[in-house]
């Protein structure tokens, strides 16, 4: 359940960032001459030996708009709307594309539509002439806008240096090819096979665009993002199966005290008794020897019963328990035998000891102020175990001296062996 959950927040999140990256995680830059940042201005080939000529026109709507008159005569005519940022550079390699609002009107009819050429001219120390004018480098994309649904948009990948340039400006091995970090000025040119006569390039918006983070970068953060919470799911999961262990492990040995334990005395049952009697001989083997057994029977408790009523019969059998438990030192085990009846196992306990400690015990009994101002005694039966193998034979022993106390007249303590 929560691994599709996750899956559904991980798809969603992905789906999202994928579209939010692609369309609104975006930065933009207009580079269209408008605003204090930017100058435009017109170059025409007079400054090479043309005779061109181009004048700028700037609209109230602030679009720039270049007529040029080309004039034949010249080897490369040419008319260029030229827009630099005022402040010297700029790094376009946080960018991925431009896009341009633009219109180009030229004297050809049959020789197909006019051409634009877009420049971007970038600067480097290393490039010969240090910067100067015509010796920035500039990457160019060649096309005709006429039939093109605007904005057109070039990815600034699709610039390439001018192979003009190239030719009469050999560079270093680095300093070859595309380079947009530090890019000076862009141009809006007519074509290079261009015809004498009337051009007009209108340029109305030029606009930038990158993306906050790139889309490699994203796209790599993402599959992080999908590995880092597979790995917390694994994580997650393992400590979840750990823990639903434990709770069981603790469940089941909660029931299994509950099921070796007297639940209205507290003390061992039966099978309590034989559980920890195989741990004390898995623990201390023929050291517990000798052991003593000591069987306990409530006298006349029937009459407590039928005199007082069951509840308080109840009180007594739990007072009794819990006073035989609180008077033994810790090594010894307490059981409920069933009934009104009572077993004390005393490891390392000879009978004589074992005599002694019940008679304490009886003792006990007759200062213990019981319930409903009862005075409750037992009969004791004492047997001695030497090893393992007189265990069984000691508890029938033990049994049979606790009959013979209550024949003997109750409220007393018989040895097995006296
Ligand atoms: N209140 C209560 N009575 C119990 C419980 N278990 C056994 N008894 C009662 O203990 C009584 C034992 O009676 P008997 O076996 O006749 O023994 P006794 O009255 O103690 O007489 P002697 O053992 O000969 O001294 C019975 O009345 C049982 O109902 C218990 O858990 N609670």
């Amino acid at each position: 359940m929560v691994l599709r959950w996750l899956l559904a927040l991980l798809v969603v999140t992905t789906l999202l960032g994928l579209f939010a990256n692609e369309h609104w995680m975006t930065r933009r830059l207009a580079l269209d001459g408008r605003g204090p940042g930017q100058q435009a201005e017109v170059v025409d080939d007079s400054g090479s030996g043309g005779a061109s000529h181009a004048e700028l026109v700037t609209s109230p709507d602030g679009a720039q708009t270049m007529r040029c008159e080309i004039k034949p005569g010249f080897e490369w005519p040419f008319c260029e709307l030229q827009i630099t940022p005022k402040r010297g550079e700029l790094d376009l390699t946080r960018f991925s594309s431009l896009r341009l609002w633009v219109t180009v009107q030229g004297p050809q009819k049959d020789a197909g539509p006019a051409q634009l050429r877009v420049f971007l001219r970038s600067f480097h120390p290393g490039y010969p002439g240090h910067g100067v004018g015509e010796d920035l480098k500039p990457h160019e994309v060649v096309f005709a806008p006429a039939g093109l649904t605007l904005p057109v948009e070039l990815r600034l990948s699709q610039f390439m240096v001018s192979s003009w340039w190239a030719q009469t400006h050999p560079l270093p091995v680095p300093l070859m090819g595309p380079q947009l970090d530090r890019v000076r000025a862009i141009s809006f040119s007519t074509g290079g096979q261009v015809l004498p006569g009337m051009h007009v390039i209108r340029l109305d918006r030029a606009e930038l665009i990158g993306n906050w983070v790139a889309p490699e970068t994203f796209r790599l953060g993402l599959v992080m993002l999908w590995m880092a919470s597979l790995l917390g799911y694994l994580v997650w999961e393992s400590w979840a199966v750990r823990a639903r262990l434990r709770r069981s492990m603790r469940r089941s040995q909660a029931l299994e005290k509950l099921a070796l334990r007297d639940p209205l005395t507290q003390v061992a049952n039966r099978e309590g008794l034989n559980r920890a009697l195989e741990l004390l001989l898995r623990a201390q083997g023929e050291l517990s020897f000798p052991l003593s057994v000591v069987f306990v029977d409530a006298d006349h408790f029937k009459r407590v019963n039928d005199e007082h009523g069951h509840d308080v019969g109840d009180q007594v059998l739990t007072l009794l328990a819990q006073t035989l438990r609180a008077n033994l030192p810790r090594d010894d085990l307490v059981a409920r035998w069933g009934g009104e009846e009572f077993v004390i196992v005393m490891p390392q306990t000879p009978a004589e000891e074992a005599v002694a400690v019940a008679e304490r015990l009886r003792a006990v009994l007759q200062r213990t102020p019981w319930p409903a101002g009862l005075a409750v005694t037992a009969s004791w039966g004492v047997a001695e175990a030497p090893n393992e193998a007189g265990l069984e034979a000691a508890m029938r022993e033990a049994d049979q001296a606790m009959y013979r106390a209550k024949h003997g007249g109750r409220d007393r303590v018989i040895s097995a062996s006296a």
